[in-house]
């Protein structure tokens, strides 16, 4: 066998790899004596001259040639590397972005048509994608902060100014449900802590003092205060200190599945937590994390919900996620809760097990005029479980101020 049959052989190999067997047998099958050696060529220049080089892996690859097929319009191929692409794992994150960066690269109409092909070819295989209407109720444009550290802001809809503050290890999109109700008449500011999602993640350890400031620092700098900041678990833990703190900044505060302080065993608990994650990173934690963001009948009717969330928190930069444990596991706000002067509405989820009822109870009772209300079928992440009921709540409290 001489070197070029070999490189035949591994050339095929790699081009098996990346454009799947059914497709390579086609095509040699198919050989004749008019392009037998142009396959011949192509399989020893292509797939093992160049697929073949160390230097970047196929996923990289893959989505340089979808660009280069854009840029030069040859569809045909554009097509069979797409299809070869998705069902060879590459992410439609990372095909979505390659068609973004085409439409500055090769020009609009060619990322449309390059879009258009796309969508044809994942609804032929059966590939559903969230819808995420452009109405005005939907539309979000994306920002940060002037000032650092920078927060990412995501901001929608016309109305009354009100905040949305995840919880740990979660982001902005923790809220994809209930921004878009409330936007009909609100003004919905969401954002991603420090530490997480797309802001910035200074070195820690990070006291809630300093998660705080930065609450005050968005919304100064957005203008639109005094806001109806609404918290979920840490970011409730936010509002209370921001109420307490910058009681002209807030003037109205909703404190879901969150608490003002945690005894002993909680702090030792989240000691233990932070050990975890600084030996061993997020992925030790992330079943625990899921089993008491959402309880079981929630997981399994909504396994991509779930995974969603578990994929947000392993995103989430490890160091970031650590020196917020340290704000959250200090929190106590027991003694500023009586000086509160604005409407507060306390939400509790029955099942949660992060910040049980009674916890929330205690929250109510120490804010004058404080409501509570439970949820019975939420666990931790109400507004991810019972979306519905978590916007009724919202809407009838904001209503009423
Ligand atoms: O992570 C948990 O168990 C509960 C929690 C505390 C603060 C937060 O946002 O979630």
């Amino acid at each position: 066998m001489n070197d070029r049959q070999d490189d035949f052989d591994r050339g095929v190999r790699n081009r098996r790899a990346v454009l799947g067997d059914a497709w390579v047998d086609r095509s040699l099958d198919n050989a004749n004596a008019f392009n037998a050696d142009f396959q011949s060529l192509i399989t020893r220049y292509a797939w093992h001259d160049i697929w073949g080089r160390p230097g970047l892996d196929h996923r990289t690859r893959r989505l340089l040639v979808l660009g280069m097929t854009i840029a030069q319009g040859r569809w045909e191929e554009y097509e069979l590397h797409l299809r070869a692409a998705v069902e060879g794992g590459v992410s439609l994150q990372e095909i979505q972005e390659t068609l973004m960066q085409s439409a500055i690269y090769c020009g609009v109409p060619a990322a449309n048509t390059a879009f258009k092909l796309a969508m044809s070819l994942l609804k032929e295989l059966g590939m559903e994608l969230p819808a995420q209407p452009l109405s005005a109720q939907h539309r979000a444009s994306s920002h940060h902060t002037f000032s650092a550290p920078q927060l990412h802001v995501l901001r929608q809809g016309q109305g009354r100014p009100v905040v949305l503050s995840h919880a740990l290890g979660m982001d902005v999109h923790m809220w994809d449900a209930v921004a878009p109700a409330l936007a009909p008449d609100c003004e919905v500011l969401r954002y991603d802590h420090r530490g997480h999602g797309q802001s910035a993640a200074p070195a820690g350890p990070y006291s809630m003092d300093d998660l705080v400031d930065d609450a005050a620092r968005l919304v100064r700098e957005w203008g639109r205060g005094p806001v109806v900041w609404v918290g979920l678990s840490m970011g409730g833990m936010v509002g209370q200190g921001l109420a307490a703190r910058h009681p002209e900044l807030v003037q109205a505060l909703v404190v879901a599945n969150s608490t003002a302080h945690y005894p002993d065993a909680g702090r030792q608990m989240w000691a233990q937590r932070i050990a975890t994650v600084e030996n061993q990173g997020l992925g030790a934690i992330a079943d625990a994390v899921m089993g008491r963001y959402f309880h079981e009948a929630f997981r399994a009717a909504h396994p991509e919900a779930e995974a969603a969330a578990r994929a947000t928190l392993l995103r989430t930069d490890a160091a970031g996620y650590v020196a917020c444990c340290h704000a959250v596991s200090q929190v106590d706000w027991r003694d500023a809760l009586p000086r509160l002067g604005c409407p507060t509405l306390v939400i509790a989820g029955e099942q949660d097990q992060g910040a049980p009822v009674a916890m929330s109870e205690a929250l109510a009772q120490a804010v004058p005029g404080a409501r509570l209300e439970v949820i019975a079928q939420a666990s931790h992440i109400s507004a991810l479980e019972t979306p519905d009921e978590f916007v009724r709540l919202l809407r009838g409290f904001i209503d009423s101020l």
